[in-house]
This record gives structure tokens, C-alpha cells and sequence, in this order.
């Protein structure tokens, strides 16, 4: 009852239509209505993420959830002040989660006091204003904070708790100096604020500390006092830029060295990054629009036409002609389609290989407003969002210029013919000879590797133990999806790499960059693809079908312990140097063998088993010698095997965790 009143009181409940009293909300087994956490019979949570919730929530309602130990209510389009939350949980509640909603208004002083027993809260992105409320400095358990992307004025209060490791209040309008316990953080956690100083920013608080104004001091806009770091454009909310990328090639910063703890490496990555974002978006940019604007003079000359003398206009007809079946070259194609967009430009013609999608050119696509994605090693990746409201991932390749038209396209009628829920479906493709365009769909949630190494400075929480489990089971399936369409291909997949791997909204997996070993330049492939590389194709050369299973192993080794292979590779061909080398000498060491795990992961007591079950598969995955090593149908086994919790079947995957749970098991 105390829900559906709850349902009652929003806006636009369609996502809950299945809370209705003909069915309770738990069952034995878990829950019967979305976005409720159950445990035996009991609710002990609610994940209302992304369901478009709108209203003034009245979360006083929920007090009568004497066993609620977990809310999170994320991106969604809930207003009004901030929820008093003491109510809640019999005063137990562990995590709150409000981030991404138009929560506004100052935030009382003491709205936290009394909750002993708060570990996470995550109230980034709304509109909260007023100081940051001194009652947060009395919460000894917390580990989590994250107030950026708000307007939070004045100084930050003297926060002491030891265990405060993920702490972030980045584009407000505080000033003065750092309290010293955070100095130890990463610079980013305090970027794009009006102006405070002290480390870990490096600004020193020499002159005398501005003291907070009596009522709303001026907006972060209207001071003139630059920001401590120099970020571009002071982003409101830092977009999860390209460089977040441990593998964004040649143009990533500096890896941090091997055997550093994952929570810094990834913060310290996501500062580099976040300085030199605006440096690489604009090369990236320049260089794709270039790209685009050289393609089309090309074929201006080609047919005659200069840039300053456009052909004349099609019929007003042609605005929009769909030709099925036939390609650039003329000739007939059974399964692909090209759309020919008339209007005022030439049409620059991109070659479909689905039918499901609207059709667009290149033009659009120069219409588009555009975000740039990152860099990798073959070119850059940029975002537009047609008009259409459709958005499109376009990557620029360089090094397939010595593929042949009919190749070329034969190839890539053959991964557009793929159909897997774990495969990035190719969309469109353009053809030149020197270089290639290839279209996608774009993923929300970014790459893996932005998820595990870059999501402080996304202002998300990290992943649990049961969001990368479910992630290594829907690589494994896609690439058992690969190896079964592609038999020819030794390497099916070729590319495997955390920055390859994109998360849809519910956190499946999808790989992207796949196949493309065929028609790349060879000296190329030999170079650039294959990320994770493996001993026998660093030494010799060799691909083999276990090519793809050694960077499998990597990716699990890189999702459960949170580092970069990159650090380890770095270190030379030797055996010893990797990421696999590192994880098996802490598992030798028995008494330590939870070091290995990614911290971030959180506390997982009663999936240890199942965790280091998983962790040797991706050893098994990484056997130096070939022949001992698993093979792909053997690896996905193995994986289909691991179960969320030791001795369980099944078990939650939220941000509202398990470790939320277990803490009120035990
Ligand atoms: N369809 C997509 N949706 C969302 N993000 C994407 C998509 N395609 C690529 N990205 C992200 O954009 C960034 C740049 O991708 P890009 O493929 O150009 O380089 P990369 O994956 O870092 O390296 P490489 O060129 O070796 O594949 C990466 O973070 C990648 O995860």
C-alpha cells in the first residue's frame, strides 16, 4: 500500500504499471514489481533509475519500509528540495542515490544527522544551491560522496572520515581552501569551481580566503576569478571524454605504473583526461570535419563541379529517394541499400547495410550537431544526433587503403548481415579509397573502459560485482556469436579491448570493432589491432583461434581487478610483466588473495568464491603456452558457469547493490 501511494503521487508512474494490488511486490524469490529489492518476502530496496519519473516525490511516504536499506531514484525528472531522508529505513538507510534529477533549494544543515549507518550518496546533477550541509561530516561510515554538477556555494566543511575514498564536488561555486583530508584526492574531484585553492590543485590560498557572502554570493558565472584548473569551457557536466580511454592510443596521457590502487589509477586518469579533453576534441574534430570536407571536394572534381560552383539542385521531389539495391559502383547488391538525400548540397552517398533504419547522408551527418568520442588508433570517433533524433557513431579509418571497392564491400555486407544482442550492429559504411567511414549506432552508456576506469568523473557510481559479471557473460556470448558466423576468420573478433565493449542502459554488453582484420592495411593489423596482445602473436606474429581468447582473459582480468592491461604490457614482452603474472602471484599469496579485486567493486563477502572462480577463468584464458590454453567454446562454458553469489543461482544487478544487502544480512 505504502508504494502504490507512493506510485500515486508521481506524475508519470508508467514505468511501475505492474505495482498494482492484485500482486504483492515480493515473492519467495525475489520481486514481482519493477524496480523493488526484495529479500525474503521482504523490501529492502528501491531502484527507480531511469524511468522518467516526474513530480515532487514525497518520500516520507516510505517510512512504513522499516527494512529499506537502499534508494536510488536516478536520472530521472523528480523536483523539489532535497527528500528528508532520516525517516527512512527505521534511520538505517546505507545508500542514497538521487543523482541526475531537478532536485533544487538549500539543503538543511543537520538533514543528515543521525544517520549512522550511511555508507553512499550520490546527489550530483541536480540544482541543489546553499552550502554544503555540515551533518555530511558527521557521517562516519560514509565512503561515497558525490555533490558535483550543482550550484553548492561557499567552503567546503572539514570533512575527517578516513574511508571517504570516492569524493566528488566539481562544478559548483565553492571557494577557499581544500580541508586537509581531502588533499590526498584526485584535483578533479574540485575542478570548475569558483575558486578554491590549496592541493591537491596545486593554487596556494596565499591571499586571505574569501569568506562566504551572507546570502547567495555570486554565480560561478559571474565571478571573475578563473577556475584553479584549467578546464575547457568549465563544463557544467564533464563529459566522459575519449581520453577517460586507457586505451585511446597514442594520445592517452601516461598510464599510471602497475600494481596502483584501481580508485586512484582511474581518477588520476580521468584528471588527464578531463584537462586535455578540450585539445582532443578540437584536433578530432578539425580532422573529421576535414575528412568529410575533403571526401566531398573530391567528388565535386570528379564530377566537374567546384566547391564555388555547386551543381545545379535536384527535382524538389528528390528530396528524400530511396534506391534499394543498388551501389555506389552501380551494380546491383541483394542486400544492400543506399539512401540519395537531394537538397541543396550534392548527395555524398552512404552505403546501408540494414533496412531498419532511417536513411541519412553524409550532409546530415555534417548537420548534425556533433560530439566528439575520442581518438583511437585508426582515427576519431564522433557523435551527431540527426534531426531524425536518431544518434549516429561515426569512426574514421585510415589504414584500410589497400582494399579493394569490391572487398571492401563485400566485407562489410557480411558483418552487416550480423544479428546479436552482444554485437554493435554496423548501420552504414562509406567507401573511398583512401579512407573509410564506418556508422553505428551510439551506445548510452559509453565503453566499458570509461565505466570501469573514468566513472568517478562521470558522476556514476562503479560497477558491482553482478553488472561485470553479467558484462563478461554477454562478451563471452558475443564472441561465441562471432567465432560460430565467422568461421574464416582466425581471429573473429580481432579487437578486443575494454574501449571496444559498450554498455546499452541496462549495462549488457555490446562489442564493437569486430571482423576488421581483412580488410585492414596488414602492417597495420599487426600493429594496432589486437589490443591485448598475445605472447605468441607478440613474439612471432601468430594469430591463432586462441588469439581472441587471451585478450578475453585480459578483459576479465582488467573488469574484476579494475587495472589497466596497458600498465602491464607496457613493460615489455616479457612473461612476467603482465597483467596475468600479477593476478596469479596474489592468488598464490592465500591470505591476500581479495587484494587482487578491484576496490571499487565494493564489499562482496558472499561472492568471493564465485569472484575468484571467474578471476581463473581469465588465467585459464591467459596460458602463456597455446595449447594449454582454453578454447573460446570451453571459456564460455566455464563463464556460463559463475554464479552471482556462492551457492546461489541468482542474484540482483543494480547500483543499489549487493553489497547494500548484504549488509543488512549481516
Ligand atoms: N557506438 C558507440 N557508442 C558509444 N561510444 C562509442 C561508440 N563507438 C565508439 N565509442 C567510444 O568512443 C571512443 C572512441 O572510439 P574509437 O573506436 O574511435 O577508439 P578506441 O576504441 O579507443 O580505439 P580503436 O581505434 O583502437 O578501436 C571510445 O571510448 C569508444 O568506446
Amino acid at each position: 500500500q505504502t508504494l502504490l501511494t507512493l506510485k500515486q503521487s508521481l506524475s508519470n508512474p508508467t514505468a511501475l504499471a505492474n505495482w498494482d494490488d492484485r500482486t504483492p511486490p515480493c515473492n519467495e524469490n525475489g520481486a514481482n514489481w519493477n524496480g523493488v529489492l526484495c529479500h525474503r518476502g521482504k523490501i529492502w530496496g528501491l531502484k527507480l533509475e531511469d524511468m522518467g519519473l516526474q513530480g515532487n516525490i514525497d518520500i516520507t511516504i516510505l517510512k512504513e519500509l522499516r527494512e529499506m536499506r537502499t534508494l536510488s531514484l536516478m536520472r530521472n525528472n523528480l523536483e523539489g528540495p532535497m527528500p528528508d531522508l532520516r525517516q527512512l529505513g527505521n534511520g538505517a538507510l546505507r545508500s542514497v542515490y538521487l543523482s541526475n534529477n531537478r532536485f533544487s533549494g538549500e539543503i538543511p544543515t543537520d538533514a543528515f544527522d543521525g544517520m549512522t549507518s550511511l555508507r553512499k550518496l550520490l546527489l550530483a546533477d541536480n540544482q541543489f544551491n546553499g552550502p554544503i550541509p555540515e551533518s555530511l561530516t558527521r557521517l562516519s561510515r560514509l565512503v561515497e560522496l558525490r555533490l558535483e554538477g550543482n550550484k553548492f556555494e561557499g567552503q567546503i566543511p572539514d570533512f575527517q572520515q578516513k574511508d571517504l575514498a570516492s569524493f566528488n564536488v566539481s562544478n559548483n561555486a565553492l571557494f577557499g581552501s581544500i580541508p586537509p583530508a581531502l588533499r590526498e584526492l584526485d584535483p578533479s574531484s574540485f575542478s570548475g569551481n569558483r575558486d578554491l585553492c590549496g592541493e591537491p590543485l596545486g593554487s596556494p590560498c596565499n591571499s586571505p580566503t574569501p569568506s562566504p557572502s551572507p546570502s547567495p554570493g555570486p554565480s560561478p558565472e559571474s565571478s571573475p576569478t578563473p577556475s584553479p584548473i584549467p578546464l575547457p569551457n568549465h563544463p557544467p557536466n564533464p563529459i566522459p571524454s575519449p581520453s577517460h580511454d586507457p586505451h585511446a592510443s597514442s594520445h592517452s596521457p601516461p598510464a599510471p605504473p602497475p600494481g596502483n590502487d584501481s580508485a586512484g589509477s582511474g581518477s588520476s586518469n580521468s584528471t588527464l583526461v578531463i584537462a586535455s579533453a578540450t585539445t582532443v576534441s578540437v584536433v578530432a574534430i578539425a580532422a573529421v570535419v576535414a575528412a568529410i570536407f575533403v571526401i566531398e571536394r573530391k567528388r565535386k572534381r570528379e564530377r566537374g563541379v567546384s566547391i564555388e560552383n555547386p551543381p545545379p539542385l535536384p527535382p524538389p521531389s528528390s528530396n528524400l529517394q530511396k534506391t534499394s539495391g543498388i551501389r555506389e559502383s552501380g551494380q546491383c547488391s541483394p542486400s544492400s541499400t543506399e539512401a540519395v538525400v537531394g537538397g541543396k548540397k550534392p548527395e555524398i552517398k552512404l552505403s546501408f547495410v540494414r533496412d531498419d533504419v532511417e536513411r541519412f547522408d553524409l550532409h546530415d551527418l555534417l548537420r548534425a550537431s556533433a560530439e566528439i568520442l575520442g581518438s583511437g588508433c585508426f582515427g576519431s570517433s564522433y557523435k551527431a544526433s540527426l534531426s531524425t533524433g536518431a544518434m549516429m557513431v561515426v569512426k574514421r579509418f585510415k589504414q584500410m587503403n589497400n582494399v579493394g571497392r569490391e572487398e571492401f564491400q563485400e566485407h562489410m555486407r557480411r558483418l552487416g548481415r550480423l544479428r546479436h544482442p552482444n554485437l554493435l550492429p554496423l548501420v552504414a559504411y562509406y567507401y573511398r579509397k583512401e579512407e573509410k567511414l564506418l556508422v553505428h549506432e551510439f551506445v548510452p552508456k559509453r565503453s566499458l573502459a570509461v565505466n570501469l576506469h573514468g566513472h568517478q568523473a562521470l558522476g556514476q557510481p562503479s560497477l558491482d560485482w553482478p553488472s561485470r559479471l553479467k558484462i563478461v557473460k554477454g562478451v563471452a556470448k558475443g564472441l561465441q556469436y562471432l567465432y560460430r558466423e565467422l568461421p574464416s576468420l582466425i581471429a573473429p573478433h580481432g579487437h578486443i579491448k575494454s574501449s571496444n565493449v559498450l554498455l546499452n542502459e541496462s549495462l549488457e554488453p555490446v562489442l564493437a570493432d569486430y571482423g576488421l582484420i581483412p580488410v585492414m592495411n596488414q602492417e597495420s593489423a599487426q600493429e594496432l589491432m589486437i589490443a591485448y596482445k598475445s605472447p605468441e602473436f607478440l613474439q612471432l606474429g601468430r594469430i591463432t583461434k586462441k588469439t581472441d581468447v587471451w585478450s578475453l582473459g585480459v578483459l576479465i582480468l582488467e573488469i574484476m581487478t579494475g587495472k589497466f592491461p596497458a600498465n602491464f604490457l607496457q613493460q615489455g614482452k616479457k612473461a612476467d610483466g603482465d597483467l596475468a603474472s600479477w593476478v596469479n602471484s596474489v592468488l598464490a599469496n592465500g591470505d591476500n588473495r581479495t587484494e587482487v579485486f578491484d576496490k571499487e567493486m565494493a564489499d562482496e563477502r558472499n561472492s568471493e568464491g564465485e569472484m575468484v572462480k571467474l578471476l581463473k577463468i581469465g588465467l585459464a584464458c591467459c596460458e602463456e603456452e597455446v595449447e594449454k590454453r582454453l578454447d573460446l567454446k570451453e571459456a564460455v562454458e566455464k563463464i556460463e558457469e559463475v554464479k552471482e553469489r556462492d551457492g546461489d543461482e541468482d542474484f540482483y544487478s543494480s547500483y543499489a547493490s549487493e553489497a547494500d544487502l548484504s549488509n543488512i544480512i549481516n
